[in-house]
Parts: structure tokens; C-alpha cells; sequence
């Protein structure tokens, strides 16, 4: 039973997939929760990221219009109608309070002037796109993906900046449409933290496309000239462009959150710092590093880190040994909601009448985020424990109540299934079932044609972290498929480490990487030996063929 009737056990600021997700399964598993969201319920993923993206990818494959583009992405983001998705929350019982939401004292959320009080937070804010301090830019209209993906102009000519994925994808989307399309890009080549020849064979896919690559060049200026816009390079040039579109990285949101009142030392920019658990830490005490998290092995001259790591053969859910005792939270788990109607007369501290739940019931088309998209039945039991370590400091609660996150606010891997991963994790620890997330091989994919497909440690990341790699590759050029296909670009590159005698990463790029490479990530989490994965036989003829002669290549080596 809720502490009072404005009370929930659960509050989700963000949602978006990771607090979609995170909503729907704590409702589920019976508790109170109210999800907070200031624009679509659904978050960026599926109106304004992931899934417009790759639907404009597919249609550029297949040689559609860009009339015929515009129209099956907008049906695919359900023409940014978030109806669905509210009411799919509403079924599963949790309220959803729209408006911007801030935390005002341990236990308070200020919701547009309604105040409510709640035990857990589930912070899942997100990102937004870093706008890079550029004289003149800040004068000039320029897109930023959430633009690029939702209005239907096709710029004569268009300036990206920046050669990471969204710019790569942007990229290859509005030049296969016909736009005269630069990328600038500030580091030496595109996709900077992958293996270089990844950014290699893309940036040879988009130049055969048309693509100007200004690679190693920033603008250092912007001005509106006679005909369009004018940018100053770095190192000289100067481009003319009808469209600016700034793809030059995203930085968590955690301002104006109230995250401060909590005890928690939030930077304008900087992710919000989470344990292994997804529990959220004040500044400085966490010891980790993203190199940490994705290695799960020490730096040089750093301790172990041994909450990250998993015993041999051990599942990554484990009950914690001090977890079953103690909580003293005033969560009554049977007492959830049946079918979602007991939320519906919610009352906020400050409002005096009318309900506070889902707005918008009746939406049309169902965007196509896929699988559960936060609406799956919770993969955790319900318990009554708490979090062990302190976490009543920070919410000022004695005796229960954290602060967790979840998604791209973490900083950690920042994709749509990294996000669902954490939520799940956070769930878990919310409902007091130890878990503790694996980052070690959360795939990145840039869904370009060809497509890039990493996985684990690359070797930027072994370099920072001073780890000793092995690497062996190999030509899709020598798969049958290729001959069969008539699409021989692309190269599987595989990363063990020296040390330990393990698969640590691996990197690929071609036709569907993401779909064939996906063993890969097992072998990587579940450290498969060697000598098992060169015992596995791959179909003929098969692009997952190019991974077995690297295979036996590592293995003859360690
Ligand atoms: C162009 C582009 C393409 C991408 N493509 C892919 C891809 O193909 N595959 C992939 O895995 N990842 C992709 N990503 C990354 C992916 O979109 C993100 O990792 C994912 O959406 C993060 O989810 P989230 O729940 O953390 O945040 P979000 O989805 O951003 O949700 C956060 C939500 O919180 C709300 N919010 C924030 N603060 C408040 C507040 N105080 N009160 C109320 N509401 C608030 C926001 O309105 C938002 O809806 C792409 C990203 C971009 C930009
Ligand atoms: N398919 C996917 O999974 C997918 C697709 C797109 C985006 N995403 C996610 O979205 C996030 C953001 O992607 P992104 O590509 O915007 O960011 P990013 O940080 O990966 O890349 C940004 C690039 O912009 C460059 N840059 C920065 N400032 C610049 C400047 N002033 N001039 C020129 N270049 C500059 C950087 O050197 C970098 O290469 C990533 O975290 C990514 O994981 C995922």
C-alpha cells in the first residue's frame, strides 16, 4: 500500500526505452510506479533515432524516392504519436505524469507545480546532442538528428559534422537521395573508436556514393553568405551548404533534474556515475571507468575491480548474500495493480482534482521499436530486499529507497539495447534480486552499407588501457558468399587477449554484420575457449564463414 496517496514506490524520470522498460516491468512485479516524461513516451529510439534511421537506410537500399522514404519512416515512428505506448504503460498499471520532472528534496518530485513522493528513482533521462562551440554556428540554423529524422526537406547540399555513427548514417541516408553531402570530421578518420579499417572501407562506400570527406578538419567558422550558408575549415577549406547538420557527439541530461538536492554532485555533461548494479553514486566514489566497465578487467596500476567481474560459470543474476533482510521499505507487493486502473484517480500534493494519468490512449500507428519495447513480462521475481550499501544517505530515507539509472544518462555503451539491459538490471535490484550488469560485449553497429559491427574491446580501447592484443582477420572477399552476392567489400577482425588467452573483441564490416557476428558476442561473454570456438562448423556458403580461419589463427598463436 502506497505511504499516501500521492506516494509511489517508483518513480522513472525519462521515458524512454530504458524507462519504459523499467516502468512497465515494476508495475508487473507489483509495485506503484509513475513514469515522468516531458515529450513522447518512448524516448528517442523510436520517433527520432533508431528506428527512423534504419527505416531511411532501408529505403535508400532498396532505391525508393525520397517521397516514398519519408512517408514509410514517418508510418514506422507512428507519425510521432505516442498513443500506443502510453496506453500499453497504462495496461500494465503504471502512471504517466507528463511535464518536466525535478527532484526537490530526498523522496520529492516536482512534476509542472504537482508534487509527489516516492522511495526509489529510476533516473532515465537520456542524451542530447552536443552542439560544438563554433563561431557563427549558434546564428545559423542547423539540425541535429531529431531534424534530420523528422522533417521531410532534402537539402541541395548539406555539411555533417562529425564522422561518428549518426554522422555516417545521415551521411550515406541523404546522399543515396541525391543531397551534394561533406562530412567534416574532426579526428584523422570516421568511427574514431572502432579498428581503423572499419572507418576505412566506409569512408571508401560513402566516397563511391558522391561524399566529400574533409577528415582531420573542423569548422572554425559560420556565416550566412548570399546563396546559403558558408563554413571556414580548420584547415582551410571552405564549404558552401544549404543545411548544417551537427552530428558531433551527445551529452548525458542531468541538468536541471534536481539530482543536486539528493546529495548527488551532478557535471553539466558528464554521465551520471553507476555501480555495477546501476546504483547511482555520488561523484568520486565510483571507481568506474568506461575502459573498466567494457574490459572487466583492471587498468595498469588500477585495484580489481571485483564487483564487475563473474566468477567462472556463474550467472550474472545472483542473489546478494546480505540482500535478504534488509529492507524495512514500505513497499506492500501485493497490493499492485490488476489491470491498471488503480492509478487513474492519483491525486498530486498540488493539484486538487482530475487525474494524472496517460493522456493520449488512442494512438494510431505503433512505432515499430521491436521485441518487448518495455512492455515484457518482468524477467525478475519480486522480493522484499533493499539495496545493501548505504544508498539511504543519498535519498535521506532511513531504512529503504536508491537512486538508480539507467540508459545513455550512465554514458555506458549508449544504445537502445544497452539501455533495455540496464533497465532490466535496475529492476532487478529495485525488487531486491541482486544483479549486476556484464558490459563486455554490448554490440555497436553503424547500419551503413556496408554495415560495421564491433563488439568488446577494439583496439583504440586495448591501447588506452595498456592491454596486449592479438589480432587475426580476414577478406570477405574469400567467402563463397561474396562470389555469390557479388559484394566482396568487408573484413572480420578478431581481438584476443595475450594474457589471458581469451576472445576480448572483435570488429567486422559487411553485409549484415550484425546478424552473422552475433556469436561473437557470445563467445565474448561467455568466454568460450578457443578451442571450442574452432570446433564450430558455420554453413556454406555463409558470411559467418570468415570468422573461422581467424579463429584457428588465434588459437594457434595463444
Ligand atoms: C540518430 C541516432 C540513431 C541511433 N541509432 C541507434 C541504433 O540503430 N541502435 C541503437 O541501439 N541505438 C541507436 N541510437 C542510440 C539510442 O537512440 C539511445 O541509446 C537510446 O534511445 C537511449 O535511450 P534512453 O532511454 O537512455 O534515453 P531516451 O530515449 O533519450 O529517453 C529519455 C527520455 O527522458 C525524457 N526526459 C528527460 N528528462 C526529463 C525530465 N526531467 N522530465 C521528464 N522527461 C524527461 C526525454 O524527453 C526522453 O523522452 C541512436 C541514436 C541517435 C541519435
Ligand atoms: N547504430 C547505432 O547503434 C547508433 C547509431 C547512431 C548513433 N548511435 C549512438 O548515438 C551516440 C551519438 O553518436 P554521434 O555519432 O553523434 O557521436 P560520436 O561521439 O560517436 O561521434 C561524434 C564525432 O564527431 C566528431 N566531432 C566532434 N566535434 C566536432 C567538430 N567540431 N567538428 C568536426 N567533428 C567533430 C568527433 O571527432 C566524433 O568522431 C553514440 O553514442 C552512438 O552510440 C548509435
Amino acid at each position: 500500500m502506497s505511504l499516501s496517496q500521492n506516494h509511489f514506490d517508483v518513480v522513472v524520470l525519462g521515458g524512454g526505452t530504458a524507462g519504459e522498460l523499467a516502468a512497465a516491468e515494476l508495475a508487473h512485479a507489483g509495485r506503484d510506479v509513475a513514469l515522468v516524461e516531458n515529450r513522447l513516451v518512448g524516448g528517442e529510439s523510436p520517433y527520432f533515432a533508431c528506428v527512423p534511421s534504419k527505416s531511411l537506410l532501408l529505403s535508400a537500399r532498396r532505391g525508393e524516392t525520397w517521397e516514398l522514404a519519408v512517408a514509410r519512416r514517418d508510418e514506422v515512428t507512428g507519425n510521432l504519436d505516442d498513443g500506443r505506448a502510453v496506453a500499453r504503460l497504462a495496461e500494465a498499471g503504471v502512471t504517466v505524469l507528463r511535464g518536466w520532472g525535478r527532484i526537490t528534496g530526498p523522496g520529492v518530485l516536482d512534476v509542472d507545480g504537482a508534487r509527489y513522493r516516492f522511495t526509489d528513482l529510476v533516473v532515465s533521462t537520456g542524451s542530447e546532442p552536443a552542439v560544438p562551440a563554433v563561431e557563427g554556428l549558434a546564428d545559423v540554423p542547423v539540425w541535429t538528428s531529431d531534424e534530420a529524422l523528422t522533417v521531410p526537406d532534402l537539402p541541395r547540399r548539406l555539411v555533417v559534422l562529425g564522422g561518428g555513427p549518426v554522422g555516417c548514417e545521415m551521411a550515406q541516408v541523404y546522399a543515396a537521395f541525391g543531397s551534394a553531402v561533406t562530412v567534416v570530421e574532426a579526428s584523422g578518420r570516421l568511427l574514431t573508436a572502432e579498428a581503423p579499417f572499419a572507418g576505412e572501407i566506409l569512408a571508401d562506400a560513402l566516397r563511391r556514393m558522391g561524399v566529400d570527406l574533409r577528415l582531420g578538419a573542423e569548422p572554425a567558422r559560420v556565416e550566412r553568405g548570399p546563396g546559403g550558408l558558408r563554413l571556414w575549415l580548420s584547415d582551410g577549406g571552405v564549404l558552401e551548404a544549404d543545411r548544417v547538420l551537427v552530428a558531433a557527439g551527445r551529452r548525458p541530461r542531468v541538468e536541471g533534474l534536481g539530482l543536486e538536492t539528493l546529495g548527488l554532485a551532478v557535471q553539466p555533461g558528464r554521465p551520471l556515475p553507476v555501480d555495477a548494479t546501476c546504483h547511482v553514486h555520488p561523484l568520486g566514489s565510483s571507481s568506474f571507468t568506461t575502459e573498466t566497465r567494457v574490459l572487466n578487467v583492471p587498468r595498469p596500476g588500477e585495484p580489481a575491480e571485483t564487483e564487475m567481474r563473474l566468477p567462472n560459470g556463474m550467472a550474472p543474476e545472483t542473489v546478494h548474500p546480505n540482500g535478504t533482510s534488509a529492507g524495512t521499505h514500505a513497499v506492500d507487493a501485493g497490493t499492485g495493480h490488476p489491470n491498471g486502473t488503480a492509478t487513474a484517480t492519483r491525486q498530486p500534493d498540488a493539484v486538487g482534482a482530475g487525474t494524472q494519468h496517460a493522456e493520449a490512449m488512442d494512438g494510431a500507428v505503433e512505432p515499430s521499436e521491436p521485441a518487448d519495447g518495455g512492455m515484457g513480462h518482468p524477467d525478475v521475481a519480486d522480493g522484499g530486499m533493499r539495496h545493501p550499501d548505504g544508498v539511504e544517505n543519498v535519498m535521506g530515507h532511513p531504512g529503504g529507497g536508491g537512486v538508480w539509472a539507467a540508459g545513455d544518462v550512465t554514458g555506458v555503451a549508449r544504445t537502445t539495447h544497452a539501455a533495455r539491459y540496464q533497465a532490466r538490471v535496475v529492476v532487478a535490484n529495485v525488487l531486491g534480486k541482486h544483479r549486476e550488469a556484464d558490459y563486455r560485449a554490448i554490440p555497436r553497429v553503424v547500419y551503413t552499407a556496408p554495415t560495421v559491427y564491433a563488439v568488446g574491446v577494439s583496439p583504440v580501447l586495448a591501447e588506452q588501457a595498456g592491454l596486449r592484443l592479438i589480432s587475426a582477420g580476414f577478406d570477405l572477399s574469400g567467402t563463397a558468399r561474396a562470389a555469390v552476392d557479388a559484394d566482396d567489400r568487408g573484413r572480420v577482425e578478431l581481438y584476443a587477449d595475450a594474457d589471458r588467452g581469451l576472445l576480448v573483441g572483435a570488429a567486422a564490416v559487411g553485409p549484415y554484420a550484425e546478424e552473422w557476428m552475433s556469436e561473437i558476442a557470445l563467445a565474448i561473454r561467455a568466454e568460450t575457449p578457443l578451442s571450442l570456438l574452432t570446433d564450430v562448423v558455420h554453413a556454406f556458403p555463409t558470411f559467418g564463414e570468415a570468422v573461422e580461419a581467424p579463429l584457428r589463427e588465434l588459437a594457434g598463436r595463444l
